[in-house]
């Protein structure tokens, strides 16, 4: 860590640490708020964030069925903070493997990645529906989800830290020391639990994710579970119904521009040029949201008005709205699903093949099918 980059308006101090592959100094952030002033010039972009997200919470809530657009904007968030963390699966990977989860068997094994995605959608899952409040329990059961059954060292699911980290392969960050994470976290914790009206809500999201990431409280996994924090409290903070917003598409767009921004935080507490940098992405995400929201539910209805012309609709719907959860199906993952014996399952699909909603995924043992109108609105640019 260059330790010249840090200046009098740091938004924390540089300590010496015992000496590591990282050097011999960290950075202690000083506890939250900030001593800073939101200023007048940012409230309209405030103002325009936090109508977008008004505005995807009324598209949200207006929807027939939620599920059509939680299920791939989870997806997305899950596929896309793992990319930027260096966990790959493509939307196909991460479906197939969510139908027939197989383990893996080595460490480098693709299956180990599919399965860290997987779990972070899990782990999304359980954040929202857990009664716990925000705080350091909830944070430990995110991590424990997003690496249950991970393999490899330095893992430890639901432990924070016990040795020093630093961020970057050039160590450009180095967080706290263990011996201080508790006095940190504990701080963090009993911010979590205030209501602090000097910011509005949704900033105060951000002030947190900026806190978390620079405590850096576990050995792995902080930037995605920095960010399935953030995805939980936007949604607690400006109580939406659904956590319907989720940031790491936006962050994953410039991954070095993001850490440049908290960087900068911590050297100059340019704390003003983090807001607007999130609350821009705000405004961009939840317009994105809602377009996707009505193409999908567009197609639905089309789906819906193609179905009306069949023989056994009723049964067909429950099947196509599944789809808009997850669009991929085996004959045999149906009869549980919907109550329906296996010849009725296959005679249901070869329908819903031949009205061109579904499609058979090619090369795949058993045969597997998706919709591949609802894959392309869902993970379009994936
Ligand atoms: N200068 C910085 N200050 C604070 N946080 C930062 C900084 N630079 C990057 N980050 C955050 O740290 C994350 C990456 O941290 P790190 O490489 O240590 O990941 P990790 O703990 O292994 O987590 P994951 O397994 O999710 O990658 C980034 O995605 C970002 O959220």
């Amino acid at each position: 860590m260059n330790i010249k980059d840090f200046g009098k308006l740091a938004a924390g101090s540089i300590s010496e640490i015992t000496p590591f592959w990282g050097g011999k100094h960290c950075f202690d952030p000083e506890p939250l708020p900030p001593a800073w002033e939101f200023p007048t010039e940012l409230w309209p972009l405030l103002n325009e964030a936090v109508a977008q997200l008004m505005l995807l919470e009324g598209v949200g809530r207006s929807l027939p069925n939620p599920t059509i657009l939680l299920g791939p904007m989870r997806d997305r968030e899950a596929i896309l903070s793992s990319r930027m963390e260096g966990t790959f699966a493509t939307p196909q990977q991460l479906l197939l493997y969510e139908l027939e989860p197989i383990e893996a068997s080595t460490e480098s094994d693709p299956r180990n990645q599919f399965r860290e995605v997987a779990n972070y959608v899990k782990a999304l899952e359980h954040a929202d529906s857990s009664s716990l409040p925000t705080g350091l329990l909830l944070i430990r059961q995110m991590h424990e989800r997003l690496l249950d059954g991970v393999r490899g060292e330095n893992k430890e699911p639901g432990r924070f830290r016990r040795q020093q980290v630093a961020i970057g392969s050039d160590a450009r960050f180095v967080p706290p020391p263990p011996e201080r994470l508790t006095d940190f976290l504990d701080e963090l914790d009993a911010y979590l639990a205030a209501e602090d009206r000097r910011f509005h809500p949704l900033v105060v999201c951000f002030l947190i994710h900026y806190q978390f990431e620079t405590i850096h409280p576990f050995s792995d996994g902080n930037g995605r579970v920095g960010r399935l924090l953030l995805t939980h409290m936007i949604k607690q903070q400006c109580s939406l119904t659904m956590p319907w917003l989720h940031m790491s598409e936006y962050f994953s767009r410039d991954h070095g521009g993001y850490c440049n921004y908290l960087y900068r935080v911590s050297c100059s507490g340019e704390w003003q040029n983090w807001i607007e940098y999130c609350l821009q992405g705000v405004v961009r995400l939840a317009g994105e949201a809602v377009l996707r929201c009505d193409r999908l539910r567009r197609l639905r209805d089309e789906h819906f008005e193609r179905l009306s012309k069949t023989r056994g609709a009723v049964r067909l719907h429950g099947i196509v709205e599944g789809l808009y959860q997850t669009p991929v199906v085996t004959i045999a993952s149906l009869p549980e699903a919907y109550q329906v014996t296996y010849p009725t399952a296959k005679a249901d699909v070869e329908k819903l093949v031949k009205l061109e909603i579904l499609s058979e995924w090619p090369d795949k043992h058993p045969k597997t099918y998706y919709a591949p109108e609802i894959f392309d609105i869902a993970y379009e640019g994936l």
